[in-house]
């Protein structure tokens, strides 16, 4: 469904010239949840602003079921995928209530049918009506991230790009979010990309799993690779081994 092919980003030019991403290519199937690990800095969260149109002078080709991504923003795509970003803060507008942040991209797309679709939106992501009038400040991390996906639902995409969803949350309440992604993916037959830096989401959410080092990916694996330890790249075998040796136990 989704086609990465030899995406490349710089930033700067002459001598600060910064290549970021050097010839990224991979695949996800429909309905699959790919997940793109690596250390810091190693391009996972450019791979997706490039998908998400937030960064527009890539080079390269990403198709969505057979057809060529621009690399603007514009309406058809909003509708195809939507971004989810790790600090919900900072993604919810602080003077909007939830019921405005549902609201404005039904009207932007001039969509009806408003306040029964913000009224399911909710109910699917877990929050009652006493959430609607809420303002970000009002509400946990959590509950915040519950209100940011479903913003990033209410135009049902097809495609969900997931940037560390739940590393800005509370331990406790990471588990809840990652089980609801899960559900909704399952329910509605969504594809995710998730950015993360925790091998253990990964074994968790994801089918596969691209390892990125350096602007590059050097590996793909089906999840349970990382479990099973057949097979890595050295590079993905160390990724795994830091894991065991900060937790004491598999990455699973
Ligand atoms: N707007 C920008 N201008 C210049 N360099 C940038 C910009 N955005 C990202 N970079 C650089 O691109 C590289 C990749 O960054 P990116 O955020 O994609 O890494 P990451 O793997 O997601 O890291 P992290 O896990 O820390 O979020 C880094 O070297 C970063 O400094």
């Amino acid at each position: 469904m989704i086609s990465v092919e030899k995406l490349g980003l710089a930033f700067g030019s002459g001598a600060d010239l910064h290549k970021v991403l050097h010839e990224v290519s991979f695949s996800v199937a429909e309905g699959e949840a790919f997940g793109l690990v690596g250390e810091s800095g190693s391009g996972k969260s450019t791979v997706l602003r490039c998908m998400a149109g937030l960064y527009q002078h890539w080079q390269g080709r990403i198709e969505i079921g057979g057809r060529a991504l621009g690399r603007k923003i514009y309406r058809e795509r909003c509708r195809l995928v939507q971004m989810v970003f790790q600090d919900p803060y900072g993604s919810l507008h602080p003077r909007h209530t939830v019921n405005t942040a549902l609201s404005e991209p039904l009207h932007i797309h001039g969509i009806g049918d408003v306040d029964a679709r913000v009224g399911q939106i909710l109910k699917k992501v877990g929050l009652d009506a006493s959430f609607r009038y809420r303002y970000p400040h009002q509400m946990s991390g959590g509950q915040r991230q519950r209100v940011a996906i479903a913003r990033a639902l209410i135009l049902e995409p097809r495609i969900l790009l997931l940037d560390e969803p739940t590393s800005a949350l509370d331990v406790s309440v990471q588990a809840e979010i990652l089980n609801l992604l899960a559900e909704l993916r399952e329910r509605d037959g969504l594809t995710y990309i998730m950015v993360t830096h925790d091998l253990g989401v990964v074994v968790h959410l994801c089918d596969r799993v691209g390892v990125m080092q350096h602007g590059r990916i050097v590996d793909v694996q089906p999840s349970e690779a990382l479990v099973v330890g057949h097979g890595l790249h050295p590079y993905t075998r160390g990724l795994v081994d830091a894991t065991r040796d900060a937790t004491g136990r598999a990455a699973a």
